[in-house]
């Protein structure tokens, strides 16, 4: 378990490294060169990719969406300068959190 948060730890340092980087050279920089709302509608298409193999896919094919939307996840959050940590802290702060003190406190902040 420790091992799949280093990967998404150092894949989250390695999209941060090529802010800026030659499109030509490097998949994340054209992501971020073509902007955030790019990588919304890249992160919407792996979505769509990985329901279709949910539901007649392989096991095989379905992993491979879901590390592809993980991906494309964390790029459009680090286009927002955000990071996929933000996401892993909230569900972290869930954590501990009933179905139903989620929803009240969600509701309280007006959400
Ligand atoms: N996980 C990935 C990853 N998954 C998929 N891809 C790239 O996604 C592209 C495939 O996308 P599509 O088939 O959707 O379409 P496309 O037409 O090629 O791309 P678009 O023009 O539609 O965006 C290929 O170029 C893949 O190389 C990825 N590229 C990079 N990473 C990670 O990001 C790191 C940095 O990559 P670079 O920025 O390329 O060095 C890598 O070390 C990996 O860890």
């Amino acid at each position: 378990m420790t091992d799949s948060i280093d990967i998404i730890t150092r894949l989250a340092a390695t999209i941060e490294t090529r802010k800026g980087g030659d499109p030509n050279d490097s998949y994340v920089a054209k992501l971020f060169d073509r902007g955030p709302d790019y990588a919304a509608r890249k992160l919407g298409e792996e979505a769509v990719e990985t329901v279709v193999a949910a539901l007649a896919g392989s096991d095989e094919e379905l992993v491979g969406e879901a590390a592809d939307v993980i991906f494309h996840l964390s790029v459009l959050l680090s286009a927002r300068d955000l990071s996929i940590h933000d996401a892993l802290a909230e569900l972290g702060r869930r954590e501990g959190v009933s179905g139903i003190e989620e929803k009240n406190a969600r509701s309280s902040q007006g959400n």
